[in-house]
């Protein structure tokens, strides 16, 4: 595994089973193409990956979305003064423990959310981590309602910034399709869970434990529909 080159927009991920780390690839690679994983988080601009590759792994990388900058326009699209505001108040949410905790958090993004709805798309990751706090929060507080709303607002931008094949865009339409479960909208939850399982069979693959619990969501989903 420590032979495996970066790219921002690799051809392999990695995933745990347990204490297990799997190599997977995540498209199809040629003979004698060259493996690779991301080192670093996709939902950074260009210039701030370079700046973490450079300061953790002392190399600058030529990919071709850091040569292009694809994407940049994307992620930081909106008022500059609105997602930097977003970015602060992101990265000070440090480890919330208590219901107390929590609670704080989903207050401060509701009330960052409410304010910067003209100001920022959906799209600028600044504001997609926002929504993803939210969402924590809301699930953490049980308010499966509210976490719905935003785990919807997060798929859009997810597909944009997330390959086809990648575990955490799996995994967010796993939480949002369990949302949908919970609150007895079976069709749906179906249709998501099943775009989360074809991508999980390849992330993950189907022996994976969570994808095995993807399989008991979907199957006790399609009987809670019969049942209904
Ligand atoms: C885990 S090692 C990868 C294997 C290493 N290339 C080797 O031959 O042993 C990480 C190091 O590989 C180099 N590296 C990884 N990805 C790179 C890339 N896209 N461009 C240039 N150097 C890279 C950097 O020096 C980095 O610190």
């Amino acid at each position: 595994m420590s032979l495996v080159n970066h790219s921002c927009d690799p051809n392999c991920v990695i995933v745990f089973e347990g204490r297990q780390l799997l190599l997977r690839s995540v498209r199809e690679i040629q003979i004698g193409e060259e493996l690779t994983i991301s080192y670093i988080e996709s939902l950074m601009p260009s210039s701030e990956r370079q700046k973490h590759l450079k300061r953790q792994y002392c190399f600058e990388c030529n990919c071709l979305l850091c040569k292009t900058q694809e994407k940049d326009v994307d992620m930081l699209a909106g008022e500059e003064q609105a997602w930097k505001e977003i970015k602060d108040a992101v990265a000070k949410v440090g480890d919330p423990r208590s219901q107390e905790e929590w609670e704080q958090v989903l207050a401060m993004c509701q009330a960052l959310l409410n304010n910067n709805a003209d100001r920022l798309p959906d799209t600028n990751i600044y504001l997609l981590k926002m929504l993803d706090c939210a969402m924590d929060a809301c699930i953490n507080l049980r308010r499966w309602e509210e976490a719905l709303l935003y785990g919807n607002r997060t798929l859009k931008p997810y597909r944009l910034y997330y390959s086809s094949f990648h575990p955490l865009r799996a995994v967010q339409m796993m939480r949002v399709g369990k949302l949908q479960h919970t609150q007895d909208m079976f069709p749906q939850a179906l249709e998501t869970l099943k775009q989360a399982y074809n991508i999980m069979k390849v992330t993950h693959g189907a022996d994976h434990s969570l994808v095995q619990d993807l399989m008991k969501l979907k199957e006790q989903c399609e009987a809670d529909m019969r049942a209904q």
